[in-house]
């Protein structure tokens, strides 16, 4: 019987033969995105096998009784782990595929949104969830299949991919997490420091409309986007006509208790806006900037962050698109995007409840994937 350490060590060849069989494609299927493609591993059975195998080992004997598998790529990993340790296979599936009666989760992605579906019935409470994807990136998909199962009862034990992009590496846990904020005291009002979507300094095209805004009364919430670059905030051009012309000084001097830090310039990452009396923060959750002298948070966030509510949002891929349009002088195109997904994360929010706990997202993923040292497309076609 192998020991402990023999046991890992077959465990790295297997792990080190998946990541070289993993071809990747440089400006697929957008230029700029490195596509990490699973089909050359499918040509090579023992590989196949081993990757089944590593996660059929890992989950055999916990007790799951569904693998939820997310379209498309899912649908190759799932099935096989799902005959091996026992459960049944449910398939996530993109909207309008599945013939029956469905529920429908939206989900922000590197570009526009998109949608998971589950037939009803197919998930009963108390089932023991385990989701199986490629590849995680933003983690988006898996939230959403995530909230499609919680939302049929099940527990999520734990989400299962092959790949992991590594720039979602240390945020992971928090990319998932949908937490009530209460304020210690009530928001001023009028807020000065509410961003209102009619008074966005650069026109939008097409100006969104404060209807597409959820009207949450009286509630706030704080939104936090992960993964952010430090110095670089998510929000930091937003400007309101209302803030024109205004210096820092006179920001804090209008509002006191409010953060104004990265209203004038791309700085810290942070907006309120409010939609007929609820408020919305967003800010980025890396703790360097969650409290810095730079960037410092207001006295009631500070206070309350811990029971704050953050909600992902793509952010990892937020910035870079930001700084695409930006550098294409497009940004209204995103700031517009924005606003859809702000609006978005309040539905999300509206429909949770403020009630739930802390949600983590344990994502178990087989090999953390880097273009540059990987086999590329031309390697392996030219072998
Ligand atoms: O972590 P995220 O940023 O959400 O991205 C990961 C998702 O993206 C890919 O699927 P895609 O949406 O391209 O669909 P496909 O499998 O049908 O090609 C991948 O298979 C994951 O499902
Ligand atoms: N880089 C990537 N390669 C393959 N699938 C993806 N889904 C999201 N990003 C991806």
């Amino acid at each position: 019987m192998a020991c402990g350490n023999d046991k890992e060590q077959e465990q790295d060849r297997r792990v080190d033969g998946i990541k070289a069989s993993i071809r990747v494609v440089p400006d697929f299927p957008k230029k700029g995105i490195m596509f990490q493609d699973i089909t050359t591993l499918l040509l090579e059975p023992k590989t196949f096998k081993n990757t089944v195998d590593l996660f059929v080992e890992r989950y055999l004997g916990r007790d799951i009784t569904v693998v939820a598998g997310i379209e498309a790529r899912g649908f190759i990993f799932g099935p096989p782990i799902a005959l091996a340790i026992g459960a049944k296979f449910v398939p996530l599936r993109k909207p309008q595929k599945l013939p029956g009666e469905v529920i429908s989760e939206k989900y922000v992605l590197e570009y526009g949104t998109d949608c998971l579906e589950m037939h009803v019935g197919a998930v009963q409470p108390g089932d023991r969830a385990l989701v199986v994807d490629d590849l995680v990136a933003t983690g988006g998909t898996l939230c959403a299949a995530m909230n499609l199962l919680e939302r049929a009862g099940a527990e999520v034990v734990e989400c299962a991919c092959v790949i992991e992009l590594p720039k979602l590496k240390g945020s992971r846990k928090r990319c998932c997490l949908l937490i009530p904020f209460k304020w210690t005291r009530p928001v001023p009002s009028p807020d000065p420091l509410c961003v209102d979507p009619r008074l966005i300094h650069r026109s939008a095209r097409r100006p969104p409309s404060p209807s597409r805004l959820v009207n949450l009364n009286r509630s706030s919430f704080f939104l936090c986007f992960p993964g952010s670059v430090p110095g670089m905030g998510l929000f930091g051009s937003f400007q309101s006509k209302k803030w024109e012309g205004m210096n820092r000084k006179e920001c804090r001097k209008k509002c006191p208790n409010g953060y104004t830090g990265s209203y004038h310039k791309i700085s810290g990452g942070g907006l309120r806006a409010q939609a007929d009396g609820s408020t919305l923060c967003m800010r980025s959750t890396e703790p360097s900037q969650q409290n810095s002298s730079r960037n410092p948070m207001p006295t009631p966030m500070k206070q309350n962050y811990r029971n704050s509510w953050a909600i992902s949002s793509g952010a990892c891929s937020e910035e870079a698109r930001a700084v695409e349009l930006l550098n294409k002088g497009n940004f209204d195109d995103w700031m517009e995007e924005q606003l859809m997904n702000m609006a978005l994360a309040m539905l999300l929010v509206a429909g949770c409840g403020c009630s739930r706990a802390l949600k983590k997202m344990e994502i178990t993923s087989l090999v953390t994937q880097r273009g540059d040292r990987s086999r590329t497309c031309t390697e392996k076609t030219s072998k």
